[in-house]
């Protein structure tokens, strides 16, 4: 709770606005009992119209000043339960940006959208719960019974019995509530991330007409989410009915020793009534507070729930912030390093080393699962690497602020992927302040500016979410000009190249030569053809390199290459390859 506390800190003087007039309000309502006792045991037992008519007048006045005060009061708790919420949510995407790659598998990208969404919804809920409900409870209490005190010390002291049953009542259901509660959080987890394997998988689902089977598994998260629910509801259904029959049944006793005792002459009638009313209120104080107590537990785990993404330390922190110098530019180095995800049991990369340099072209090759996106996610830090080092421009990147880092490299990851908006504002994404020439230029060298100028709106042409009407190939090249925009000192294309025909593939290999004279180029590809020309060729077999060289050495020396080559070049190529080796 105290972590919350820096979210509230900015929403203090509505919520103290909230506070002051909800007390008002509920101080106006305890008065209006009192009122009526007067109005009968003076007014009415005097047949004093005057007095009865003042009391009426003040008795309204009183209502209306409770009635507004109550509405403004719901206002300002509002407008802070929001504000807190907004803040929230602002906290927890700005944290998740910090996260790393593993951060995000340990938390679950569906857990941190409910986290996100519902989590933050029930902490909003709650906070107006408490302010409404929970905060004046126990004062209106104390102030009903201090009244009631007042009036009947017999009844007040029935009162008291009657709070304790409720409070004894309450924690018994409480104990079986809580658990519930926790688990239809959990429940709601499931259901997000089924309900968007199901929507972002859609097309490899009716593709293999699978539609029956999500819908099974998707049933199925309902079923379990309703179920939970129901047994919620239940506790929820019991509960409510009951405390009400605690009320009637008080209330009735209140009548039937009262009117004993107003018989006796021991009290005035009015008082009965007044009883009557404080009574009603402090019980139904009670019985919003075990209401709201159901939610607190609820409320406890999302907050938990949230802080446990705002307290993750992240994998990767900024060890400085002082920009490392260096007079070199675009040379990056990998030395001995090995690799193992997260809960792995053996390393994805081992001792892998090799060196390029500004100008060069390093292409990766290997089998699939071989690691060679492993290394490409490695070079912008992506992951915590455990053994060797990886030096850009002779520094230790972990020496790096994340940010300068990255602003150095221009990453094309495998699956492109492009932003709600307009072509210009994707390629944007790149440099902020790029200008329109700049935009164009890096369009023309990814093979993008002619299928862009085809469009109906040139660079200004609409983007679905996640680039949904771009074909595969034109999204690609959009990510490509994205990354060239940035004018990067190293480049690393992780597979970006397969989503394009031969011919655009080399086009466009042939334009970013130009372009990367200052700075490294890392090509990752699946097919021989798109890194022929490559400076170094590394070939990868199962996290090892097994071979470095141009692709001729490589034909001569490595075997795993030569496969590759075998399964993918036609003989007159290998043969055309060989004879211009021989020359
Ligand atoms: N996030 C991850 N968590 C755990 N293991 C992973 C993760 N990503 C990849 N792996 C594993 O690491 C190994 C190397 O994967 P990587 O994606 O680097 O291979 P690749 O050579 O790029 O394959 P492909 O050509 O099929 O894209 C694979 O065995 C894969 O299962």
């Amino acid at each position: 709770m105290r972590d919350l506390l820096p979210y509230i800190k900015p929403h203090k003087r509505l919520l103290a606005g909230a506070i002051i007039f909800l007390f008002f309000n509920n101080f106006t309502a305890m008065f209006i009992p009192t009122l009526t006792a007067r109005l009968i045991n003076v007014g009415v037992a005097n047949q004093d119209m005057t007095y009865i008519y003042q009391t009426c007048g003040l008795m309204l006045t009183v209502a209306v000043l409770g009635g507004l005060s109550s509405i403004v009061s719901a206002i300002l708790a509002s407008k802070a339960s929001a504000g807190v919420a907004r803040d929230l949510r602002e906290a927890v995407f700005t944290k998740a940006q910090t996260y790393s790659l593993t951060d995000f598998k340990t938390v679950g990208t569906a857990s941190m959208i409910t986290r996100c969404t519902n989590d933050i919804n029930i902490i909003q809920r709650s906070g107006m719960m408490f302010l409404r409900i929970l905060l004046p409870a126990p004062i209106m209490t104390i102030v009903g019974l201090t009244l009631a005190f007042r009036t009947n010390v017999q009844m007040a002291c029935f009162f008291i019995a009657v709070i304790v049953f409720f409070g004894i009542m309450a924690y018994l259901i409480g104990k079986k509530a809580i658990p519930l509660f926790q688990m239809i959080q959990r429940k709601m987890d499931r259901l997000t991330y089924v309900l968007r394997e199901g929507i972002t998988g859609v097309r490899v689902i009716r593709a293999f007409n699978r539609e029956a089977f999500e819908r099974n598994r998707f049933v199925e998260a309902c079923d379990d989410y309703r179920d939970v629910a129901i047994k919620t509801g239940r506790v929820f259904a019991i509960l409510l009915p009951f405390l009400f029959l605690i009320l009637d049944l008080s209330v009735a006793s209140v009548i039937w020793f009262g009117g004993i005792q107003v018989t006796n002459g021991s009290m005035e009638i009015g008082s009965i009534f007044a009883l009557i009313e404080y009574l009603t209120i402090i019980l139904f104080c009670c019985v919003m507070a075990v209401m709201g107590f159901m939610e607190i537990p609820r409320a406890l785990s999302s907050i938990g729930r949230i802080n446990e993404i705002l307290n993750l330390t992240p994998e990767i922190n900024d060890d400085t912030d002082a920009l490392p110098q260096s007079e070199l530019r675009g040379t990056l180095e990998f030395k001995n390093v090995s690799f193992m995800y997260a809960n792995a049991e053996e390393p994805v990369l081992s001792h892998i080393s090799f060196t390029s340099k500004p100008g060069q072209t390093t292409a990766i090759i290997g089998g699939t699962g071989s690691g060679k996106s492993t290394i490409a996610n490695l070079i912008p830090y992506f992951y915590q690497f455990q053994e060797g080092e990886i030096l850009l421009n002779g520094i230790d990147i972990r020496k790096y602020p994340q940010k300068a880092l990255r602003e150095r490299i221009g990453f094309i990851p495998q699956k492109a992927f492009l932003f709600r908006g307009t072509i210009e504002s994707n390629i944007r994404f790149g440099k902020e302040d790029a200008t329109m020439e700049e935009i164009i230029a890096s369009a023309k060298v990814a093979q993008a500016h002619d299928f862009i100028e085809g469009l109906e709106d040139g660079y200004e042409s609409y983007v679905a979410q996640a680039g949904s009407n771009l074909s595969g190939g034109q999204k690609q090249r959009v990510a490509i000009a994205r990354a060239l925009v940035k004018k990067p000192e190293v480049y690393v294309f992780d597979d970006s190249f397969s989503a394009l025909d031969f011919k655009t593939d080399s086009m466009l290999r042939k334009a970013l030569k130009s372009q990367i004279k200052e700075s490294s180029l890392i090509i990752v590809a699946q097919r021989i053809s798109t890194i022929m020309d490559a400076d170094q060729i590394l070939v990868l077999d199962d996290g090892k390199l097994v071979g470095v060289g141009r692709h001729e050495e490589l034909m001569e020396s490595c075997k795993v290459y030569q496969q590759i080559a075998a399964t993918q070049l036609s003989e007159k190529e290998l043969k055309r390859k060989e004879d211009h080796n021989h020359e």
